[in-house]
């Protein structure tokens, strides 16, 4: 065998494909020698394997199986007969009138079986889980008509609904909705995780996604996504790879970091103190924390351990100025959270330092202003932009949002920084590669959150010695990390239950619990 399995697993898992793509890979196969009908039968047999292990025949005896033109219908039909041998009562609808020719093939032998064909979606509603085979990688314009009732009764159903590789309608490369698409309660996609799944507007007709695998060789993948992929999902072994763990047994707190966050204000002190717990998170050996002076006790309070840099005020209670501070200590600093846009002065002199710096929230106001391009020219470090949406588009004002990838991959060439974009699938980009975070939770849409996300990104940076460090890699895993505790948090405590400081409880709950669960959890 090439690659243990693990291994293999693991790699799988961080692959993102283009429907291009999938096909060049699939040429491929078929050109080393792979008949098509076999790989669909292979790949059917798959979908059919875990169809069981999900729905067994004891629960849900009656599944309704919808067929398209294509070899996803292909692939229904090897499934449909799967299970009709096995016991399952099955129902066909077939909307097209023409199929493919390995489709077609598959269809014939299944009705010489005596599988009931049904002329109308209607006789479908009586079924305890429907499989989706109508369209795969292949849809390529709106979909209307016969296919589009089909489509919206099964929807209106409320039947649990099992799609093959994406669900109906969704594009596979942007996620789009082309009419209408299957609203899945589980999606098999097969082989390599299609773009779609990391595009936001896919996410409310995915379901539960999961991907099987069906040997495509590591090393074709690797021949048409290159050696060093463009856009990549952020995974668990990954991420916990990037972690400061295990610490060296002979180590000591400076060498584990020194970050200085310059944050809050007199209206925002719990912005401050957020962002602190998030960096403190990380183990940082040494955490500086710059607020209005009237802030240092109830942040002393909080973080007994940091040394409070409590600077002159304004009357509003923002920062007025920083001390006088010799920026060489630092091994990154991070600024914003709860700053208000008043301190721009301060953002200015931070921009001037010479490690990495991480700008968020009123930071990213402040350089909105300033004009980002211009802000950033003069930096020899990196900087890092973490903005949601609606600060992006302050930021970049000519750079469209629609596609999120496309935008951070816009503003990174534009700025030279590393831009993270937040939301429920959020993306990292950088010198023209990409990482997306591919599992988020909607409990984590409250305020605080992205508080503690800046303290977590500016501590990993700043206690990572690694002399190739790639910071895009590591602003990633700080973006997973915290959707992981959020995930987590809100399995344990419910959607409603992540307030910020639960959250920050989580983060190293998660880590410790995935670092030792990472053989079987990837
Ligand atoms: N790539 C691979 O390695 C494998 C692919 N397989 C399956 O093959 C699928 C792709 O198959 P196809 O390329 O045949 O594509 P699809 O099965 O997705 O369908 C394409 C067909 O639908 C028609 N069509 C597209 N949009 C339409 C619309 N809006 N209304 C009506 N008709 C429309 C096209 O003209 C074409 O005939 C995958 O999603 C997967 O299920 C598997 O069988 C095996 C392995
Ligand atoms: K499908």
């Amino acid at each position: 065998m090439p690659e243990t399995m693990r291994d293999r697993d693991r790699l799988l898992a961080r692959f993102l494909v283009s429907t291009e793509q999938m096909q060049q890979i699939e040429s491929k196969i078929f050109a080393a020698g792979m008949p098509v009908a076999a790989l669909m039968e292979k790949v059917g047999g798959l979908i059919a394997r875990r169809f069981q292990i999900l729905y067994p025949r004891t629960t849900h005896q009656r599944v309704g199986i919808l067929v398209g033109m294509g070899h996803n219908g292909g692939d229904a039909l090897v499934v449909a007969r799967e299970l009709y041998v096995r016991g399952y009562e099955i129902a066909i609808y077939v909307p097209s009138e023409q199929l493919s020719e390995l489709t077609n093939q598959h269809y014939c032998y299944v009705s010489s079986l005596g599988v009931r064909i049904v002329d109308n979606v209607k006789d479908l509603t009586d079924c305890d889980v429907i499989i989706d085979g109508l369209f795969g990688f292949g849809l390529n314009r709106e979909i209307s008509g016969n296919l589009f009732e089909a489509i919206e009764l099964v929807n209106k159903s409320q039947i649990p609904v099992v799609s093959i590789d994406l669900p109906s309608g969704i594009q596979a490369d942007t996620g789009c909705v082309l009419g209408i698409a299957i609203k899945a309660t589980v999606t098999l996609c097969l082989g390599i995780w299609k773009l779609a799944f990391i595009h936001e507007q896919a996410i409310a007709y995915l379901g539960r996604a999961e991907l099987i695998d069906f040997d495509i060789p590591l090393a074709d993948i690797q021949q048409i996504l290159g050696k060093q992929p463009t856009i990549t999902r952020m995974t668990a072994d990954r991420a916990i790879s990037n972690l400061p763990l295990p610490r060296s047994s002979i180590t000591h707190k400076y060498h584990e970091g020194h970050l200085l966050l310059v944050v809050g204000s007199a209206q925002y002190s719990g912005a401050a103190i957020l962002s602190s717990l998030g960096a403190r998170a990380t183990g940082i050996g040494m955490l500086s924390i710059a607020v209005p002076a009237s802030l240092k006790p109830v942040l002393l309070n909080y973080l007994p351990e940091a040394l409070i840099i409590g600077c002159p005020e304004t009357e509003a209670g923002t920062i007025k100025s920083l001390p006088e501070l010799d920026f060489n200590k630092y091994q990154a600093i991070a600024c914003g959270c709860g700053l208000t846009e008043r301190p721009s002065k301060v953002v200015k002199q931070i921009l001037a330092a010479n490690c990495p710096i991480v700008l968020d929230a009123d930071a990213l106001n402040i350089i909105a202003k300033l004009g980002t391009e211009i802000s950033l020219s003069n930096r020899s470090q990196p900087t890092i932009l973490t903005p949601h949406i609606g600060e992006f588009k302050r930021l970049f004002t000519k750079i469209p949002t629609t596609n999120k990838l496309g935008a951070a991959s816009a503003a990174t060439q534009a700025s030279g920084a590393v831009i993270l974009v937040k939301g429920a699938r959020t993306v990292i980009a950088h010198n023209g590669r990409s990482i997306v975070i591919p599992d988020s939770t909607p409990a984590l849409a409250r305020g605080g959150s992205g508080d503690i996300l800046t303290g977590l990104i500016g501590g990993l940076i700043a206690t990572d010695r690694r002399a190739d460090l790639d910071i895009a890699e590591v602003v990633a895993t700080a973006a997973w990390w915290h959707s992981q505790a959020a995930i987590l948090a809100a399995t344990e405590r419910s959607e409603l239950g992540v307030d910020p400081l639960t959250l920050i409880h989580y983060l190293n709950t998660v880590i410790s619990t995935d670092s030792n669960n990472l053989d079987c959890d990837i």
